[in-house]
């Protein structure tokens, strides 16, 4: 289990990490979802141990992570941390690349493990090209097969998908995380991707301004987000004021209604492919609902929100 109890850092004299707790069970995935800059990438790098924490511990099981000043070697070794840079040796083959932690004294093995791992990032037919010749989405393949050869216990990610294009992710996507469960890899993914969220990670974790302003299971936090900022993570959301009352809800908790008094007129549609986005405005507030065909520029139209949310 990993423990992350009151921790806090900062670069500047600005706080940026504030006191933050949680912890993650053998197995679970955990995805660190905020705007921008909030320090998803820096707690990822204070759970490696790349930094030195100002205040708090960290513990994975009974180890404690030990910072660059209690550490010659900066990573804790049951760990592994995929930066947003991928760190390859750009003169040496993929397959190199891949197998560079792995020992020497059993080549039949090691290959094995290497071709095992270019299967799973859809890499073997590259395994003899040379790393700087790669594609930024075939790098960071190569990156993903590379931080999972040695087996961590623990895996960092962050935004590991970021550089392949969706002919790819969602099987790749598919494939990495099926991996990960098989192994009992925990992981903590830093993304800005709903889609590595929802359907892959057991909870999630929402970072405002270095603080934790959600945590809890993908379904609830998604579900009953605890303000507008955790529930725009997710994607379009409307922040509807009624009377005393204030209510996120996603487009697609709206539907159209003949007889609503919630009367929206109509401003933009945007085509989604399986429908169209409808922007519409409701007392100077934008809201935003989903609709199977195009609705024209200031027409009206009556909504209410779905009972079954
Ligand atoms: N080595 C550093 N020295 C000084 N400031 C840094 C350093 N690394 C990051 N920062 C600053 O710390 C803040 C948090 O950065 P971090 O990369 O952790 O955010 P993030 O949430 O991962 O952002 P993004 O989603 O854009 O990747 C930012 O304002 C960034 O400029």
């Amino acid at each position: 289990m990993l423990k992350v109890s009151n921790i806090s850092f900062s670069y500047t004299s600005d706080p940026l990490l504030k006191k933050m707790s949680f912890s993650l069970a053998k197995g679970s995935f955990l995805a660190l979802i905020g705007e921008s800059g909030c320090g998803k990438s820096t707690l990822l790098k204070l759970i490696y141990g790349l930094h030195d924490l100002e205040l708090g511990s960290i513990f994975w099981n009974d180890d404690s992570v030990l910072g660059p000043k209690f550490n010659l070697v900066p990573g804790m070794p049951y760990m592994k941390y995929l930066a947003q840079d991928f760190d390859l040796m750009p003169y040496v083959t993929v397959a190199e690349n891949v197998g560079k932690f792995l020992s020497n004294f059993y080549p039949e093995e090691k290959e094995r493990r290497v071709n095992e791992l270019l299967e799973v990032v859809e890499m073997t037919g590259f395994a003899n090209t040379k790393a700087q010749l790669l594609s930024g989405g075939q790098m960071q393949r190569v990156a993903l097969a590379k931080v999972l050869a040695l087996e961590p216990e623990l895996l960092l990610l962050d935004e590991p998908f970021s550089h392949i294009d969706n002919f790819l992710k969602n099987s790749l996507r598919r494939k990495i995380f099926k991996y990960l469960k098989k192994k009992e890899i925990t992981c903590i993914i830093a993304t800005h991707d709903t889609n590595d969220v929802l359907s892959f990670c057991d909870e999630v974790l929402v970072m405002k301004e270095g603080e934790i302003i959600d945590i809890g299971q993908t379904e609830e936090i998604y579900r009953y987000p605890s303000s507008f900022y955790s529930a725009s993570l997710f994607g379009e959301v409307n922040e509807i004021k009624w009377e005393e009352n204030e209510l996120f809800v996603y487009p697609h908790q709206l539907e159209m209604s003949l007889n609503s008094t919630f009367e929206v007129e109509v401003k933009e549609s945007y085509f989604k492919g399986d429908k169209y986005l409808i922007e519409s405005v409701f007392n100077n507030q934008i809201v935003f609902f989903e609709s199977k065909y195009n609705i024209e520029r200031n027409t009206k139209i009556g909504l209410k929100i779905k009972i079954d949310l």
